[in-house]
This record gives C-alpha cells, sequence and structure tokens, in this order.
C-alpha cells in the first residue's frame, strides 16, 4: 500500500475537510430535509443514525473512496479466510470463526477450524448445564452457587461486561464475581463471603503465564485448601479455560475441566470462545449462542455489504474523518443503558489495545495520529460529570449515544426520561445556542444591560459537536453480540486504514518486564541504585515505610 497520506482520497479529504471546518450542521440540517433519511443505516433491528456529524454526500463519498484505496475489502477476506494477517505474531485473526454459526469451513494452515469450534461449545454446553442444573455438585456433594473468574485485560473484561449487560438473563441462583487486580484487596474482599463447598473457580488465561492472574489463582487455591478442601476437591472447584494445556496441567487443574482456544483468537476478541464460560454459566449456553448469532448476523453484513452501506465502515471512516482531519484525540461511548456500564470499559482495551500504535505493518513510523483514547460512562450520569466539556470545552469529542428502544425495567417514567435525555443531549451537541438566542432568554428571565451581556459568552454552546446514535430494540444477548461485533469491526477497519497491526499488542511489555526486576528488589531493606534517581528514590522510600 502506498503511504496514507498520499492517497489520492487522503490529499481529497484534507482539503475537503478546510472546507467542512467553516460549515455548521444546523446549516446542513436547515438545507436537507432528508439528512436523517440519508445518513441512517439499519440493521436487524438497531437503527445506526450518523446524520448528526459533519459531513455531506461529498465527504462520504471520499470517506468511502479512502476506504477502498487502502483496500478494506481485501483485508476483510484476508481476515475471514484465516491468513496470518497479525504479522508480528505471525497468526491468523479468527475470533469470527468462534461465532461462524453457519458451520462453513474455515480454513487455517490447510485445516478447518471449525470441529475445534464446534468440540469446546459442546464441552461448553455439557459443563454449563450440569452445574446450572445442580448436577455438578462440589467436592462435599452442595450445589455451585457462586462463580469466581480469575483474569485479566481480555480474560476479564469481556465477561465482566457481558454478565453485566445481559444481567436479566442471568440465573438468580449462580452468583457471579470478577477478579482481576493483582492488588490483595480484590481477592480477599471477593472471598470474604464465599464459601469453599459452593464457590467454583474458572482461572482464565491465555498464555496461563499472566502475573495477576496465576497470582490470583494461586491465593484461591490456598484459601481453598486451608479451609477444608483437599487437593483431589480440587478438579471439582476449579477449572481453567486457556491456550496452553501445559501450563494448566503444572498448575494442578485436572485437562478434563480444561477449555481450550487457539493462538488465532486475540484476548480481547476472546469472549466468544471458551473465555466465555463466565457467560454462558450466567445466561446459559442457549443463550451464549443467541450472543454469537447476533455477532455472526454482523460479521456476514460486515463481510458481505457494499462499502457506502457498511455500518462498521461507516463508523470507522468517521472515526477517521476526526481523529485525522479535525485533530481530535479521543471518542467517547456513552450508553444509556444501566446494564452496559462496562461497555466502554470493554472497548477501552478493545479499540485502544488494538489501534493505539505508532508503527506500521512493515515497521516504519507513521506520520499521522493512530487510535484515539476510548472514554466514556453511561448517561444520564456522565451528563452530571463531563459533558460539560463536551458542550463548551476546546476539545473536539465525537460521541456514540447507545438506548435501547425498549427498557428491562419499565418502572414509572424512568425509561421515557432516560430517552429524553438520550435525544436532547445529542440535539443540544449539534444545535449549539448562539448569542442571540442566550441574549433572548435572559431578557425574558428578566436581566438586562451589563449584567445580561457578561453572562451571555459563558450561556452560549457552540454546537457542532458530532455524534452518532445507536437504537437498538432491547438488550438481549442476539443484539448485545451484533454491538459487540460491530465495534470490533470498526476498530479493524480503522486499523486498516492507518495500515497498524490491531492483534498485536507490545506495549504492554516494558512495564511487565521492569516489574518482574524490581520485584525481588522489595524483598530486601537494601537501597537499590539501579534504576533513574526517581525510580531509586520511589521504590528506596517505599521500603524505608515498609520497615518503619
Ligand atoms: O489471557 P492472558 O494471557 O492472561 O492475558 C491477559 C491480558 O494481558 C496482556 O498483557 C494483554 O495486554 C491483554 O491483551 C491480555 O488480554
Amino acid at each position: 500500500m502506498s503511504d496514507l497520506t498520499q492517497l489520492n482520497s487522503w490529499k481529497k479529504l484534507a482539503a475537503h475537510a478546510e472546507e467542512m471546518k467553516q460549515v455548521h450542521m444546523r446549516e446542513l440540517f436547515a438545507a436537507d430535509a432528508n439528512r436523517f433519511d440519508t445518513f441512517s443505516a439499519h440493521f436487524n433491528d438497531i437503527l445506526v443514525d450518523y446524520s448528526k456529524n459533519i459531513i455531506t454526500k461529498e465527504s462520504m463519498k471520499m470517506l468511502i473512496e479512502l476506504a477502498r484505496e487502502c483496500d478494506v475489502s481485501g483485508w476483510t477476506e484476508r481476515m475471514f479466510n484465516g491468513e496470518k494477517i497479525n504479522n508480528t505474531e505471525n497468526r491468523a485473526v479468527l475470533h469470527t470463526a468462534l461465532r461462524n454459526r453457519s458451520n462453513r469451513p474455515v480454513m487455517m494452515d490447510g485445516q478447518d477450524v471449525m470441529p475445534d469450534v464446534n468440540r469446546v461449545l459442546k464441552q461448553m454446553r455439557e459443563f454449563t448445564e450440569a452445574v446450572r442444573s445442580g448436577e455438578w455438585l462440589g467436592s462435599t456433594g452442595k450445589p455451585i452457587t457462586d462463580i469466581v473468574n480469575i483474569g485479566i485485560g481480555g480474560s476479564d473484561l469481556g465477561p465482566v461486561m457481558v454478565t453485566e449487560a445481559l444481567t436479566p438473563f442471568g440465573r438468580d441462583m449462580l452468583h457471579m464475581h470478577f477478579v482481576s487486580n493483582i492488588d490483595g484487596t480484590h481477592m480477599v474482599e471477593t472471598l470474604r463471603h464465599l464459601h469453599r463447598e459452593t464457590t467454583l473457580f474458572v482461572i482464565v488465561s491465555k498464555t496461563f503465564t499472566t502475573q495477576e492472574t496465576i497470582t490470583n489463582a494461586r491465593t484461591a487455591r490456598d484459601w481453598f485448601l486451608t479451609r477444608g478442601g483437599s487437593k483431589t476437591a480440587v478438579a471439582k472447584h476449579f477449572v481453567a479455560v486457556s491456550t496452553n494445556a501445559r501450563a494448566v496441567a503444572a498448575f494442578g487443574i485436572d485437562p478434563a475441566n480444561m477449555f481450550e482456544f487457539w493462538d488465532w483468537v486475540g484476548g480481547r476478541y476472546s469472549l466468544w470462545s471458551a473465555v466465555g464460560l463466565s457467560i454462558a454459566l450466567y445466561i446459559g449456553m442457549d443463550n451464549f449462542e443467541k450472543l454469537l448469532s447476533g455477532a455472526h448476523e454482523m460479521d456476514e453484513h460486515f463481510r458481505h455489504a457494499p462499502l457506502e452501506e457498511n455500518i462498521p465502515v461507516i463508523l470507522a471512516v468517521l472515526g477517521v474523518w476526526y481523529n485525522n482531519f479535525f485533530d481530535a484525540d479521543s471518542h467517547a461511548l456513552l450508553p444509556y443503558d444501566q446494564y452496559m456500564h462496562r461497555f466502554p470499559a470493554y472497548f477501552q482495551q478493545g479499540d485502544m489495545e488494538s489501534s493505539g500504535k505508532r508503527v506500521k505493518h512493515d515497521g516504519t513510523l507513521v506520520d499521522y495520529s493512530t487510535g484515539p483514547i476510548i472514554w466514556g460512562e453511561p448517561g444520564t450520569n456522565g451528563q452530571h460529570a463531563f459533558y460539560q466539556l463536551i458542550h463548551q470545552g476546546t476539545k473536539l469529542v465525537p460521541c456514540d449515544f447507545l438506548a435501547p428502544v425498549e427498557t428491562k425495567n419499565p418502572v414509572g417514567r424512568h425509561h421515557p426520561m432516560l430517552m429524553s435525555n438520550f435525544f436532547a443531549q445529542t440535539e443540544a451537541l449539534m444545535l449549539g445556542k448562539t448569542a442571540e438566542e442566550v441574549r433572548q432568554e435572559l431578557i425574558e428571565e428578566g436581566l438586562s444591560g451589563e449584567a445580561l451581556e457578561a453572562l451571555v459568552p459563558h450561556k452560549v454552546f457552540p454546537g457542532n459537536r458530532p455524534t452518532n446514535s445507536i437504537l437498538f430494540q432491547k438488550l438481549t444477548p442476539h443484539a448485545l453480540g451484533s454491538l459487540i461485533a460491530m465495534y470490533e469491526h470498526k476498530t479493524f477497519v480503522q486499523s486498516v486504514i492507518w495500515d497498524v497491526n490491531a492483534f498485536d499488542q507490545w506495549g504492554v511489555e516494558l512495564g511487565k518486564q521492569l516489574a518482574r526486576k524490581i520485584l525481588p528488589e522489595l524483598d530486601d531493606f537494601e537501597d537499590t541504585h539501579g534504576h533513574d534517581s526517581s525510580t531509586n528514590g520511589l521504590i528506596n522510600y517505599y521500603k524505608k515505610h515498609q520497615k518503619e
């Protein structure tokens, strides 16, 4: 691929952006009564309205042309076909095979991966049904009441986010707990109210070498053994999900209780694999398979819909538009659904670990901005916290607003009130409020003269702040599966445009390496000298105050 900024479409977009920076969305809406119809897309019962963006038909044409020039379709096919597009790890990227409900063969290195995928799904079904029905008993004959998922990063965020989002589909009998942090507090506070006879630990780690997870798993096992559990009883209370069978066996988990996945599943794309075991325990395998189906249908759409109508592609090019031509450095995900409260955190890893790269596939440096900072909180909480900056600050923050048409909890007027905020926020962000409008309001409130004029600039909203509104009928496993896959593919398309590898994560290694070196230094009371003066100073301060 030729250099991104040298592409025809890029150059055209750069010039076009300068024109569009002079345009206000108010004018765009005023000039076109059909703007909503022109710039919205449907997928099953999901509506994506992207009309409140600083775009014209011409802008979209150029952005799609950019996707075409970057060979998004070619990369998509290579991904779905099991080519080793994760070039720095020499791995295929086949999370789509995990949810390939069509069961069409998916070839990797000349072999169909589907028999393996189906075998593990079957194993997950048998196991989860046994636990949920009470047929699987703890070592003292009691049914399991509590599940503790021990994992971190991709082995935690997906299971947490989805079990939270699908709470209404969860089985009351099983209480879910998630321990990720190496901070002993996380484990201690989780175990405080649990009983070893009725607790099942699910140890999830792709590599089974992650310090946090292995340490937490050992602490859990010690807790189990010191409360009267025997070594043979461990088999009834510990299962593992990993690609590393040898390390699982070395830990002492019965290989029969291991759920396998493969190196062609990236950690942050793994909730569709056995990493979703905790999800399946909670919502049941039928619902887990609906989650897979929702994602599979989005995969089919992404793979086959023309770029112009392709929802992940549309969202991706809009992201590139602001990231690269309007200098936006972040993107907010704002779910108006309390059940989705971990959705932004999930995609912090999904997007930032994928696109937070500064070298291209070939190792050369990029000379343009890549992945944005992803952040967000559920509405309406965010409105009372950080929306001030989005409305009136100096930074441009493109936002995605997500909400269900129907709530799972139709109590009083809560849902219409929530939704009135959802609609009002994107309207306010688009329209803003002019100085003249502010003046009128202040006059109506009885203000005049200097007092009025002094307030005007503070109450002006520039507007023209871009948003996407994503409405879905209900937060079901199927809809959630589609939404997650939609954002996964959005991230992928952006990585293709930026020419970065979305499937490695070398940036997390250096800190781990240095922590390994520092750990033994914390075991003695001698002053440390081997680092820079700040790091030495901090370590020595810590050691000194440990002594006291
Ligand atoms: O599943 P594991 O091998 O334990 O890895 C857990 C997590 O840690 C790593 O450092 C990566 O940053 C993540 O991508 C990964 O999801």
